[in-house]
């Protein structure tokens, strides 16, 4: 059990809810301030003798005690797991440490889980939902931007393997998600520019007139603007919602989310988790699909031009890395765009080894399509510092 360690303030404020609509599987996303201490923000949950919050050692200290008193009147016992710290850890061995709560507090099938953290307790502590007596209910309270404006929705949990990114996982959506947006401000700088790339990316991919409002207002989203915060995690969530609404297990639209993520996780994967943050490749990522994209004849140069201008002013690097020759086996001899390559054909799109990118037209559309080696390798070398 946690210590309450002080009262809530409660008087939380819903600035706005985007409803994803999956049938018996929909469910709210709130979206506001002063949320999490507010009891109100946890009302019509199921009900349960227990819940077990899942957080980790940076974001535990900051918001658990505040998340356990809010909920202390709905649930009997309020059991906490903190996790290691870190895209390094998002592993069996963390995942076993859910279980283990779990199962020594006494949990039962109706015990709620609370992801309170970033992606990686959200996409953890979604799979543990999914796996714990074969299915629990859980809630996302994602404190990161990354997390708000992505992670925490459309059911996608996973942890990874040193051979490929979220490779191990499930389909399995939360009965709530609590975006309060206050918890950003505690943030540090470098994961509010990774939570940018993938605000950034929703523009290029549905909504070109998203893109405009997000370059006229970056350097009040970098300042924490509260207003300016809440309508990107707002339009964000209402795009993300859209495509998981058409598409919930992607069999097709929603592999659009992925864009910049077929080079991004193989720089992840490439350099070792952790190394680069997960926004931080994506943002790179994005920057070499859209020369692809170019090379292809799908979008103008100074369509390009613009959108590595927007990910380098969002704080994000633009110059993909040499990624480690011999840091996975068999891959010593082989140059740095063989080694992009290799990895990305390990990455879920892809089909009988031929590897398929997100790439972007002129007119605001994603196409997923395959693109030959040669010319994938030549982007990479013109990309690669
Ligand atoms: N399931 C999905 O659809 C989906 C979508 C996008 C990304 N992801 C996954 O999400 C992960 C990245 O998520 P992330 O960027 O949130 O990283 P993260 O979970 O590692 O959090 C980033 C860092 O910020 C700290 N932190 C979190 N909230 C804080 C706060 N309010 N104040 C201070 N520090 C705080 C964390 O402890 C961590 O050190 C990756 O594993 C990625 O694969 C999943
Ligand atoms: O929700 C999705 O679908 C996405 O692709 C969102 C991505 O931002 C996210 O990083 C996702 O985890 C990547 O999916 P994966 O299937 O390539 O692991
Ligand atoms: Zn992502």
């Amino acid at each position: 059990m946690i210590p309450a360690t002080h009262q809530p303030s409660a008087g939380g404020q819903v600035h706005a809810r985007v409803e994803i609509d999956l049938g018996e599987r929909s469910y709210p996303i709130l979206i506001g301030s002063s949320l999490l201490d507010d009891p109100a923000t946890w009302s019509g949950l199921p009900k349960a003798a227990s819940a077990l919050i899942v957080t980790n050692e940076t974001v535990g200290p900051l918001y658990a005690a505040r998340l356990q008193q809010a909920l202390s009147q709905q649930y009997p016992q309020i059991h906490l797991v903190t996790l290691p710290d870190g895209e390094a850890y998002k592993t069996w061995d963390s995942l076993n440490l859910i279980f283990d709560a779990l199962l020594s507090k006494g949990c039962d099938r109706k015990t709620v889980l609370f992801a309170l953290g970033g992606g990686v307790v959200g996409d953890m502590t979604g799979f543990a939902a999914a796996c714990y007596m074969r299915g629990v209910p859980f809630v996302q309270v994602p404190t990161t931007l990354l997390a708000q404006v992505d992670s925490s929705v459309g059911g996608k949990t996973a942890i990874n393997h040193p051979l490929g990114k979220n490779m191990i996982g499930a389909f399995y959506q939360p009965v709530r998600v609590v975006c309060d947006l206050d918890t950003l401000q505690t943030l540090p700088e470098r994961e509010l520019s990774a939570g940018l790339a993938e605000v950034i990316k929703y523009g290029p991919i549905h909504d070109l007139a998203f893109l405009d409002w997000i370059e006229a207002n970056l350097l009040a989203l970098r300042a924490r603007d509260p207003k300016a915060l809440a309508h990107a995690v707002q339009r964000s969530c209402e795009i993300k919602a859209d495509v998981v609404g058409q598409d919930e297990r992607e069999a097709g639209l929603r592999a659009i989310l992925n864009f910049g993520h077929t080079f991004g996780h193989a720089i992840e994967a490439g350099l070792g988790y952790g190394e680069w943050l997960h926004g931080e490749g994506v943002g790179c990522g994005m920057v070499m699909a859209a020369r692809l994209s170019q090379r292809l004849g799908l979008l103008a140069e100074d369509k390009v031009e613009r959108l590595v201008r927007l990910v380098e002013a969002a704080g994000l690097p633009v110059r993909g890395p040499q990624l480690k020759v011999g840091h996975g086996e068999g891959c010593a001899d082989l140059s740095n765009a063989q080694r992009y390559l290799q990895l990305m054909r390990v990455d879920k799109k892809a089909e009988a080894g031929e590897i398929k990118f997100v790439l972007v037209e002129d007119a605001g559309r994603a196409v997923v399509r395959g693109a030959p080696d040669a010319l994938v390798a030549e982007v990479i070398d013109a990309c690669c510092a």
